[in-house]
């Protein structure tokens, strides 16, 4: 028997938010065309608990399957804001955002803990093969009216490797059902997916690959990171790459436990709810989406060849669960995960470099386009640089580096500013960045095509569109700050506040 507790195992994880009081299981019959996506929207648009869609119409008898919604999205209180989150790592449900990121970042200087070979676990418990296999049967969800297809794959782990086997890696990324043995999904540049793709289409072999819905949580926080496996750029160097399953080993201080596939070589964690196993093929293209996407646009009939993946096989848990991500507009877990731990990883590369960046996140106000970088001051001011020396730097170590991909704007700032809070970073932007003067522009690196003004735009999809907007004030730079905050907590004596806080009720203001 597999780990059991909730950041090892989907099925506990499920339960330890029932636990919390952060789940609403829905017993009568819910449609998977549209009704379950337009509820997990709507939980997702007020920050409420995880749906969880137990009677899905067209189930198949042996439990094929019911449907986890936003599993990791926001909680309404903001004590437990990011509660959802930290089930997935083990921390308490009052983790903040940073503490959450800074346990991802921990493996980065550990150890890897190697996963643990086991002959079999839970997902073993049905197997369906070949002639059996009929995806259009499944319960799989449409999730935005103008989508090209039924996207099941929204929070599922691709797992493939590298023709030598040194390197396997794990990753998210969208694929929906093409026909009855076969999906279609973005393998897209400079993912590893599309890097590992590369390697096996000169091998000239179709790719071998599994799909694994409902892995270990800790397992898809790493699948949902840049984490470098390979040299600094992030490129394949053939060396010895850590792979995300060691990665996850180090932050968790546990080596996962996983098992052999039917049909291939691949290895998938034990207790994942569903396995499709099958290849990823370097030949065959289909068309593919459009899907209503991380920054809450879909484009009517925005249609591209993307390649095709081959099902030769199901495994699955009785009564198993897909998790399923119905992204678009704030706040979902294409804004809590692939922003935050971009952010996370880019702010690593960055101190890998010699940059005193103390913290950084990517606000959510930004549809996380944005990273807010947090500079000591007073390493800074070590530096004796200048903005426009410290832009260029910044710039072009991260629109240049795989961690920097989805990111279109970086925003420097002081540490007097909570990179966690999107007011202080607007308030940061608004009044210390001069429009133009204090930015540098790039457009001569990777451009993200998913932002609208980049695919739907007047430029280059794939190139430029992005800057570094310093809103570091020069003073920061030579003598430190040579302002004063006209807030409650920078204008006012110490004796005083504290006086007016402890009158605060008394004088008949409800408690802060
Ligand atoms: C948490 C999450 C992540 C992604 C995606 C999704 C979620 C819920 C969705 C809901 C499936 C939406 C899509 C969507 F977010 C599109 C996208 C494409 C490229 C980069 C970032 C985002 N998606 C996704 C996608 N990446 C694609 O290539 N391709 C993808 O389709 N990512 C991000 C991806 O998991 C991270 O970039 C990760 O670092 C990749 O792992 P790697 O560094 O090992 O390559
Ligand atoms: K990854
Ligand atoms: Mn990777």
């Amino acid at each position: 028997m597999s780990p059991t507790s909730p950041h090892m195992n989907f099925r506990s994880f499920v339960e330890a938010l029932r636990q919390d009081g952060d789940l609403v299981s829905i017993h009568r019959q819910v449609d998977p065309h549209l009704e379950a996506a337009a509820i997990t929207r709507l939980v997702y648009e007020h920050d409420l608990p995880a749906p969880l869609f137990e009677n899905l119409k067209g189930a198949q008898k042996h439990g094929m399957f019911r449907i986890l919604g936003a599993p990791a999205a926001l909680r309404k209180d903001p004590a437990t804001r990011y509660g959802r989150l930290a089930r997935h790592l083990a921390l308490p449900p009052t983790a903040s955002m940073k503490n959450i990121l800074d346990k991802m970042l921990s493996a980065a200087d550990q150890a890897p803990i190697a996963p643990t070979i086991v002959p079999t676990g839970e997902c073993k418990e049905n197997i369906i093969e070949g002639d059996q296999i009929h995806l259009e049967q499944l319960p799989a969800p449409f999730i935005h009216k103008d989508d090209g297809g039924k996207y099941i794959q929204t929070y599922g782990m691709h797992v493939v490797q590298s023709p030598d086997g040194k390197w396997t890696n794990w990753s998210i990324a969208r694929a929906m059902i093409k026909d009855d043995k076969h999906l279609v999904g973005l393998v897209i540049e400079p993912q590893h997916i599309w890097q590992i793709h590369q390697l096996w289409k000169k091998e000239g072999r179709d790719c071998p690959w599994a799909l694994c819905f409902g892995v270990p949580p800790a397992a898809i926080m790493a699948a949902s990171m840049p984490i470098r496996t390979y040299d600094p750029a992030g490129n394949v160097a053939g060396a010895d790459g850590v792979s995300e399953a060691s990665y996850v080993g180090s932050y968790t201080g546990e080596s996962l436990q996983l098992v052999k596939c039917e049909t291939n070589n691949l290895h998938v964690p034990a207790s994942t709810e569903i396995v499709f196993e099958g290849t990823l093929s370097i030949t065959e293209r289909a068309p593919e989406g459009p899907f209503g996407e991380m920054h809450g646009y879909v484009f009517p009939g925005d249609t591209h060849d993307w390649p095709v993946y081959n099902v030769d096989c199901i495994t699955h848990r009785d009564d198993a669960i897909l998790p399923m991500s119905a992204c678009g507009r704030l706040t979902d877990e294409t804004h809590t995960l692939i922003g935050a731990l971009a952010a996370a990883e880019i702010a690593n590369v960055c101190r890998q470099a010699g940059l005193p960046v103390k913290d950084s996140f990517s606000p959510f106000e930004s549809q996380v386009t944005w990273v807010a970088l947090q500079f000591d001051d007073a390493k800074l001011r070590a530096m004796k640089t200048n903005s426009q020396e410290l832009r260029e730097k910044v710039g072009n170590l991260v629109f240049n580096h795989k961690s920097g991909y989805t990111i279109h704007r970086l925003v420097l700032v002081g540490d007097d500013i909570d990179v966690y809070d999107g007011k202080d970073i607007m308030w940061a932007f608004s009044t210390r960045c001069r429009p133009g003067m204090d930015e540098t522009f790039f457009e001569d690196v990777k451009g993200f095509p998913l932002v609208p003004y980049m695919s739907h735009g007047n430029g280059s999809p794939v190139k430029g569109g992005k800057v570094v907007s310093d809103a570091l004030m020069p003073s920061e730079y030579t003598t430190g700050r040579d302002w004063v905050a006209a807030d409650f907590d920078n204008s006012y004596p110490e004796e005083l506040k504290n006086q007016v806080l402890a009158q605060w009720e008394n004088d008949g203001f409800a408690p802060l």
